[in-house]
């Protein structure tokens, strides 16, 4: 039976601007997301029984509310094989940090049982079932960096030089909802005009993030000692970012022990991208 292990990567929002909100609630945004070169390890594979199964880190998450599940059930209609999927998941990436995790899983998902149950879909139809499981999931599912407008649906594909990321988790979990129906979030930044530059942007959601969280306004103060820092999405992950690996690791290594965090890199294409296209060129061989 065939097995397809993917790394599920997870995204920064470079920036995060809030341009209003639409009378269903959502809001209309700006950001810039780039991909990163580390993730969750989901390995597919085939199994006899047409079902869904899912093994490993899965501590806290009934499976029908699992998105690796939803993903894989959004799939069904699709299928042209008999078979079912065991997904087998290495959680790396902390839930609720603004990093994209469970957006992740579910985008990786879609690419893994697109290819293994044969449904044959482009990325563009695999996008659109991608955006019903959740506003995150259509970009991993392209898996390229690119500038999201409206309510993050629409996507533009964006070059952006590689850069080093120290990220860090600073061990609390804050909810997107509760930042989005928060009183005090701003939520009048004009929309980028034209030739708009990194350096004028920011994350609207940051300032209100750390006054309810003091821990993310203290991770941001230690970051900012070394490097130019920001929150990611809704937090509470931060990222410092920095012109080599070894200038990043440097930092980790001094990093107080009550946070997490990791180095990596960004990547033009994800690495899922990358690994699936590699895996596709083993089997015709
Ligand atoms: C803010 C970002 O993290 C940026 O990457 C995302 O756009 C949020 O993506 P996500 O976690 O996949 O979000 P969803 O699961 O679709 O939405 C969670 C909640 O966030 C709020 N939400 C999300 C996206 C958006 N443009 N406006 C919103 O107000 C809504 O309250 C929604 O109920
Ligand atoms: N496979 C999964 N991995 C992580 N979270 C999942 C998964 N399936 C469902 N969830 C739910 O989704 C919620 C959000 O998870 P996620 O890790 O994507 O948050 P996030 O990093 O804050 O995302 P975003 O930046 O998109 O707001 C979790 O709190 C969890 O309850």
């Amino acid at each position: 039976m065939k097995t397809l292990t993917l790394t599920a990567p997870a995204k920064l929002n470079l920036f995060l601007h809030i341009n209003g909100r639409r009378a269903d609630g959502y809001h209309e945004l700006e950001t810039l997301f780039t991909m990163l070169d580390y993730g969750d390890e989901l390995t597919f594979s085939l199994i006899k029984q047409d079902v869904v199964e899912i093994g490993g880190d899965v501590a806290g998450i009934p499976l029908q509310e699992n998105l690796i599940y939803r993903a894989a059930e959004a799939l069904r209609p699709y299928k042209q094989s008999p078979f079912g999927a065991h997904v087998q998941l290495v959680k790396k990436l902390p839930m609720g940090g603004g990093v994209g995790g469970g957006s992740s899983d579910a985008a990786t998902t879609l690419l893994a049982l697109n290819t293994l149950w044969q449904c044959d879909l482009s990325l563009d139809q695999l996008a659109d079932i991608g955006l019903s499981l959740g506003a995150d999931v259509p970009v991993f599912v392209r898996g390229k960096t690119a500038l999201a407008q409206g309510v993050g649906e629409k996507l533009s594909p964006y070059t952006l030089a590689t850069k080093h990321y120290l990220v860090v988790f600073p061990n609390v979990h804050v909810g997107t909802v509760e930042v989005f129906t928060h009183p005090e979030l701003p939520r009048n930044t004009p929309k980028l005009s034209e030739g708009w530059t990194i350096d004028q942007t920011h994350n609207d959601c940051q300032a209100l993030v750390k006054k309810l969280y003091p821990e993310v306004e203290k991770t941001l103060s230690w970051l900012l000692k070394y490097a130019p820092s920001r929150m990611t999405g809704t937090g509470g992950c931060c990222f410092a970012e920095f012109d080599s690996a070894q200038a990043a690791q440097r930092v980790l290594e001094q990093l107080p022990s009550h946070w997490t965090g990791f180095v990596t890199q960004s990547a033009s294409e994800s690495i899922a991208h990358r690994q699936l296209a590699a895996w596709r060129k083993d089997e015709v061989k």
